[in-house]
This record gives C-alpha cells, structure tokens and sequence, in this order.
C-alpha cells in the first residue's frame, strides 16, 4: 500500500492519506534559536525499569520492538504531558549513507538515524488503536544517532532507557506518525543531544531485509524515513 520508493513514497501518501497535507505533520526541521524556551517544561521522566519487550519483528517498513503494555510498568511522564504514556514499541529509521536518516533535523542538519519511543495515553482512552488518532493520544520520544566510526558500547538487552543520554534536553511540538496512517495525535519530544552509534550497530540495521506480508520478492529496507514538512505556524518549544 505505502513505501519510500518512488511510486508508494511520501511524496504521493496525501493520495491514500490525506491528512499527509494538514497542519500538523512530522516530521519537522528544528531551528534552535526559533524555539521558544519554556520554563515551564520540567524534566521527561522514564520509567522502563520493569519494562519487558515481548517480541521483535519488521513490519515491512522498520525494525519494531514490541512491549507489553497491558499495565503501567513502562511509562513516560513530565515534560510536556499531562498524563503517564505508556510504551508500546520502539523502532528506528535510518538511511544507507552516514548522514542520512533521521527524521527530524536540526537546522537543516539530519542524522545518520532517529530512534523513536512510541508511549500511548492509557489514562484517557482504553487501546492505543482509539489514543493513535486523538490529538493528544501519542507521544514520541525521538533520538537522533550521529555516527562515530569506532566502537560504541552494544545494546544492553532491550532496555531503551540505556539507549539514552542522561539528561534530556529536548524540543516539543504538536505532530503526526511520521508513516500511514499519518494521524496527528502525536506529542513529540526531540531529545537535543545525540546518541553515538558505531558503523557496526548501524550496519546491522542497514543489512536488515524484509519482505511485506503480500511481497515475495526481499527488497533491501533503507532510506525509511520522511522528509520534512511545513510548520503551518506550530510553535516549538525547548525544555532548559
Ligand atoms: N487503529 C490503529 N492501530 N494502529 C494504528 S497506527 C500503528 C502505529 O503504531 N503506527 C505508527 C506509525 C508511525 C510512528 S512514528 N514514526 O513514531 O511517527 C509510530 C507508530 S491506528
Ligand atoms: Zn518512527
């Protein structure tokens, strides 16, 4: 139905979806001295200790690590929401060269990959299904790689909270899943400092084949990310 070739990319989903072309979609280009500072913003704070990721799987489009979300064991707080999200799936998109990958940029800069946390609002809707396409249903916690030829410490099991930087600076603004079905129910928070990732690590990435459920043929999955989209007057805002 959808993909990042020439004929099923992004620049032809508003066909399928088309919310693609409405106020609110990511991802953005960051311009830091654009944002505004909001002192209000406090710490986002991540409770994954008792998380447990219950399967990995490619669907087709990324690499996808599953948890169980049945109960509020993995949960995202602070910051700019009003809820505890709780963590559902973690995947990445990457590109098949260095400097190309992420999502977001910053300045116009982009990355060779972005990690993306994805925490749904148990406390006012019952499934992810029903929070995916409510304005506030979603948040994101989005990490940029920057790639640093050598070695870089391995993930440890699936934990993601050790996949991040210490302390969180970040930008947050009002968004969309980055694929189909495109909804704008996304809070995202774009962490500022990038996380160091080895050509080794990211090479395990790149090799990753796939083969969608109706495909036979295995096309090699890369360049899964979307360009940038208008901010249509949306405010970004920076924590300290
Ligand atoms: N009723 C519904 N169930 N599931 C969906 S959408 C499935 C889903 O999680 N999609 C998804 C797409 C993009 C992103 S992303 N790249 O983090 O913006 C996260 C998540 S709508
Ligand atoms: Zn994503």
């Amino acid at each position: 139905l959808w993909g990042y070739g020439k004929e099923d990319g992004p620049s032809v989903w508003h066909k399928n979806y088309p919310v693609a072309q409405g106020d609110r979609q990511s991802p953005i280009d960051i311009v830091p001295h654009q944002a505004s500072h909001d002192p209000s913003l406090g710490p986002v704070v991540l409770n994954y200790d008792q998380c447990t990721s219950i399967k990995i799987a490619n669907n087709g489009h990324s690499v996808v690590v599953e948890f169980d979300d049945s109960d509020d064991r993995s949960v995202i707080r602070g910051g700019p929401l009003d809820n505890p999200y709780r963590l559902k799936q973690f995947h990445f998109h990457w590109g098949v060269k260095g400097c190309h990958g992420s999502e977001h940029t910053v300045a116009g800069n982009s990355y060779a990959s972005e990690l993306h946390l994805v925490h749904w609002n148990a406390v006012k809707y019952t499934t992810f299904g029903e929070a995916a396409t409510a304005p506030d249903g979603l948040a994101v916690l989005a990490l940029y790689w920057i790639l640093l030829i050598g070695s870089a410490a391995d993930f440890k099991g699936f934990n993601p909270k050790c996949l991040l930087p210490s302390s969180l600076h970040y930008w947050t603004y009002l968004g969309s899943l980055t694929t189909p079905p495109l909804h704008e129910s996304v809070i995202w928070i774009v962490v500022k400092d990038p996380i160091t990732v080895s050509e080794k690590q990211l090479g395990k990435l790149r090799t990753l084949l796939f083969t969608g459920e109706e495909e036979d043929q295995r096309t090699r999955m890369e360049n899964n990310f979307r360009p940038p989209q208008l901010l249509k007057g949306r405010n970004v805002r920076s924590s300290n």
